[in-house]
């Protein structure tokens, strides 16, 4: 199935243009190519998402979802990078009714040969001689401030993993910048529910991949959320739902 969508997307985008699959997710197949799709002046790294049709869903139905979500998706990167300090991918091009969108390629390569999400730096420093760093700490610190900057600004994720959190590393100070990418699933939203249901996401992501050291991290995530915020009535009010959302989640897993 995934030869047949390869050729799909080959043929979509003429048999010569040079592209190299790098994720096949739940939603989507993910492509690399240093081409850009207009303008050869301006080729540099680039990814195209393609959502594919989904054969378990009604044709029609699917149709709409997946215009939806990529269509939710340009709307929110355009949006978001007009903003000062949230950092996100930059939207290039879309064909919507055919499910795709190019953006601007982020992240690297970390030292262990992984790619730079979230995920894999934490995991890259799994143990009890790097866990606590100073580095690790300003990391999740900043991730945190990037959802609280998010929040602020009533947009919210939808799908909050440490994998949908890529870093960068600035080659002179060696700082990381954290970007925000996947947002077929984020909107605008001034609902604390939505914001408390990010935020819960991703603490369950963090605690169900790096458990040894998962409460220390979630709370540097949630110091980093807490400073971007200067309305305390609207941070008391996420975090009291934060809370209230915890305890449903755990009713619920208590429960089976
Ligand atoms: N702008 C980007 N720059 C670099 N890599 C990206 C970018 N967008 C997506 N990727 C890579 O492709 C993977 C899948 O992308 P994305 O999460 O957007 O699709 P998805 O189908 O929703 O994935 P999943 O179902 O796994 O959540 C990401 O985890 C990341 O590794």
């Amino acid at each position: 199935m995934s030869s047949q969508l390869i050729d799909h997307v080959q043929q979509y985008l003429g048999e010569d243009f040079p592209i190299k699959l790098i994720s096949q997710g739940a939603e989507a197949l993910v492509f690399e190519t240093s081409k850009h799709p207009f303008n050869p002046s301006l080729n540099k790294e680039y990814i195209i998402k393609y959502r594919p049709f989904k054969e378990y869903r009604h044709s029609q139905i699917d149709k709409t979802i997946t215009k939806k979500r990529t269509v939710g998706e340009c709307r929110c990167l355009v949006k978001l990078n007009t903003m000062d300090e949230i950092n996100v991918p930059q939207l290039i091009a879309a064909d919507p009714y055919n499910g795709f969108i190019w953006q601007s390629k982020i992240g690297q390569t970390l030292a262990n040969g992984t790619f730079s999400n979230l995920k894999n730096f934490l995991w890259m420093n799994n143990n009890d001689e790097n866990a606590y760093k100073k580095e690790v700490e300003e990391v999740l610190y900043s991730v945190g401030r990037q959802i609280g900057i998010l929040h602020i600004n009533h947009y919210v994720h939808g799908d909050l993993t440490s994998s949908n959190i890529v870093l960068e590393q600035d080659k002179s100070s060696n700082e990381w910048t954290p970007f925000l990418i996947d947002f077929g699933l984020s909107g605008y939203s001034t609902l604390v529910e939505d914001k408390g249901v990010d935020l819960y996401v991703l603490e369950r992501a963090i605690l169900s991949t790096h458990s040894l050291y998962a409460e220390k991290y979630n709370e540097w995530l949630l110091e980093g959320y807490k400073q971007s915020y200067s309305n305390q009535d609207e941070l008391k009010q996420v975090l009291k739902r934060f809370e209230e959302v915890r305890l449903r989640g755990r009713k619920r897993s208590m429960l089976g």
